[in-house]
């Protein structure tokens, strides 16, 4: 039995520290206050707006009988604050200590810290203002009041003021344990949280600034990994229904699920997956002519196209395979109108995502009520690193972004035409999306062959021409893009053997003389990109 939980019982209100940045509704949760009798004792900036609200209110000075002062760095950091915080009148000593000193105790305590995360997003490059943006004391008074809930009730989110105010106004001024407690836990979140952003953001600067010559690549990775993500949604199930899953931190950033049911694990993947292949075709970074569709099942792409409509390039992206697509997942880079809406609906997928839709395509598109729609709030920028799991610890790394556009060179005698190099850069982009060993046939700016997930290059090779034959697609004058270097010459055969004449690829086997000189022999361009982007 807890002894200390079945002794807690609920404690009238009679003294409250108000002391915040965010001052939304705070007046009138001190009106509340006011009302039922509770002294308030207030920081500067507070005291001032709630007297403007009409509130007698003590100086938190005027307790500590000490100005606040070295630019608000000391305020609240005395003992006639924390020893009202931390004591436990119920205990005899404490009690002849609290009235020995002269110290009061308070039942409630309400306080909310300067904006870190919002100073060092608003100004990355001040190290000055993300210092000053460092809340000393209001830790310190959320922390003491936390762990004394037992005695006192802490506040930091002004979401709460309408459940403390329903309480207080219900037992006549008295708050219940349950309450305490649940507050107390998300103020011992909000203080770890608040602490892991300032941890992280000195960490960064560190190494950025102070960090030893050396590899620069590797004075990037951190030196402890710190994951801190507020619970978003608790899942049905995750990968199979035995599994129990939730989405963790802001997801809600990014996109938007407006219609259907809610997203599930599998759905949150395959939206990644789209998205960040969509980010490497941001709308504002082609050309405006061209709109983009890429239709994902299982997180690979299975079909992807540009093309002069958000219709047309549905029709082409669909027609890379026209099995894969049913239950999948749709992507556009520009907003749905009628005709594309209509095209989509010839066929069942779960998702389709876009930065917005015509309000016509809706009315179609709502119609089934098992049809996710999801809006594009903002695009991934690569900023973000990619950690996993793996037992008994994590994986961090950078984002694979940038395609090796400085790095290029033709290898070959030929060199790609122009409509070749269009073709290549596409190919490109998109076998950067697809699961190693990849290998991906293009036309134009469209797919015809996909060949995913294999363990070695030869086969993701014949799996792809397979895959365009099967769909009636002849590979004559196509192009290629393999993820990583062909380690033999046999893929430049296969490739050859299919009718394709250019290949981009990054280079870099042992055998690039090898794979050059049959490139030659077949009549084949090929460009090394320097770079690879496999996708494990
Ligand atoms: N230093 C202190 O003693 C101190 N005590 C409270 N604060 C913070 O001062 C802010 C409120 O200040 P004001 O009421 O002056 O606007 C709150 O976000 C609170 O967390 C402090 N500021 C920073 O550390």
């Amino acid at each position: 039995m807890d002894t200390f939980l079945n002794q807690l019982a609920d404690i009238k209100v009679k003294r409250a520290l108000i002391s915040v940045f965010d001052k939304s509704g705070i007046a009138e949760f001190a009106r509340t206050l006011h009302e039922l009798g509770i002294e308030i004792i207030s920081t500067g900036g507070t005291a001032e707006i709630l007297r403007e609200n009409g509130l007698k209110i003590t100086d938190v000075s005027e307790v500590t009988n000490f100005p606040e002062c070295l630019d608000g760095r000391v305020k609240t950091l005395h003992p006639h604050i924390h020893g009202g915080l931390l004591a436990r009148p119920g205990k005899k000593d404490h009690a002849d200590t609290l009235a020995d000193l002269g110290i009061e105790p308070f039942e409630l305590v309400v306080v909310n810290l300067y904006p870190f995360q919002d100073a060092i997003t608003q100004k990355p490059d001040d190290t000055g203002h993300a210092v000053e943006n460092i809340d000393i004391g209001g830790p310190a008074m959320i922390r003491a009041a936390a762990k004394n809930f037992e005695n006192a009730c802490v506040v930091t989110n002004p979401r709460n003021y309408p459940s403390v105010t329903a309480e207080l106004k219900s037992k006549n001024g008295s708050i219940g344990a349950a309450q305490r407690i649940r507050l107390a836990s998300e103020a011992f979140r909000l203080t770890s949280h608040y602490d892991l952003h300032i941890t992280e953001k000195l960490a960064k600067t560190a190494n950025a600034h102070f960090s030893e010559p050396g590899d620069e690549k590797i004075s990037r990775v951190p030196g402890h990994l710190t994951i801190s993500a507020p619970s978003h949604q608790t899942l049905r199930y995750g990968e199979n229904p035995h599994q129990s899953a939730g989405v963790f931190g802001n997801p809600g950033e990014f996109i938007e699920c407006f219609h259907g049911k809610k997203l599930s694990y599998n759905n949150y993947l395959d939206i990644d997956s789209a998205l960040q292949l969509g980010a490497d075709f941001h709308p504002d970074e082609i050309s405006p002519e061209e709109s983009l569709c890429a239709i994902f099942k299982h997180n690979i792409p299975c079909g992807v196209a540009l093309a002069g409509s958000s219709a047309e390039a549905w029709e082409q992206a669909f027609a890379t395979d026209t099995v894969s697509p049913f239950g999948g997942v749709i992507l556009f880079n520009r907003k749905v109108d009628p005709d594309t809406a209509k095209a989509v609906d010839r066929i069942f997928s779960e998702i389709i995502i876009a930065p917005d839709f015509d309000e016509d395509a809706l009315e179609l598109l709502t119609e089934k009520s098992n049809r996710r729609l999801v809006r594009i709030k903002k695009w991934p920028d690569g900023s973000r690193p990619h950690i996993r799991t793996i037992t008994g610890g994590y994986l961090w790394q950078e984002a694979d972004f940038g395609f090796g556009t400085e790095t290029r060179e033709t290898v070959t005698q030929l060199e790609p035409d122009s409509n070749q190099q269009k073709s290549l850069e596409f190919a490109w982009k998109v076998v950067k999306h697809v699961k190693s060993n990849a290998i991906v046939y293009a036309s134009g700016q469209r797919t015809i062959g996909i060949g995913t997930g294999q363990p070695n290059r030869i086969d993701a090779s014949r799996l792809a021409v397979q895959k365009a034959r099967e769909f009636g697609h002849s590979l004559n004058k196509s192009v290629l893009a393999s993820d990583a270097f062909f380690p033999f010459a046999d893929g430049v055969e296969v490739a050859a053997e299919s009718g394709s004449r250019a290949i981009i690829q990054p280079g870099g086997s042992i055998r690039d003389d090898e794979v050059i000189q049959k490139a030659d022999d077949l009549g084949i361009s090929m460009i090394f990109t320097g770079l690879r982007h496999f996708r494990h």
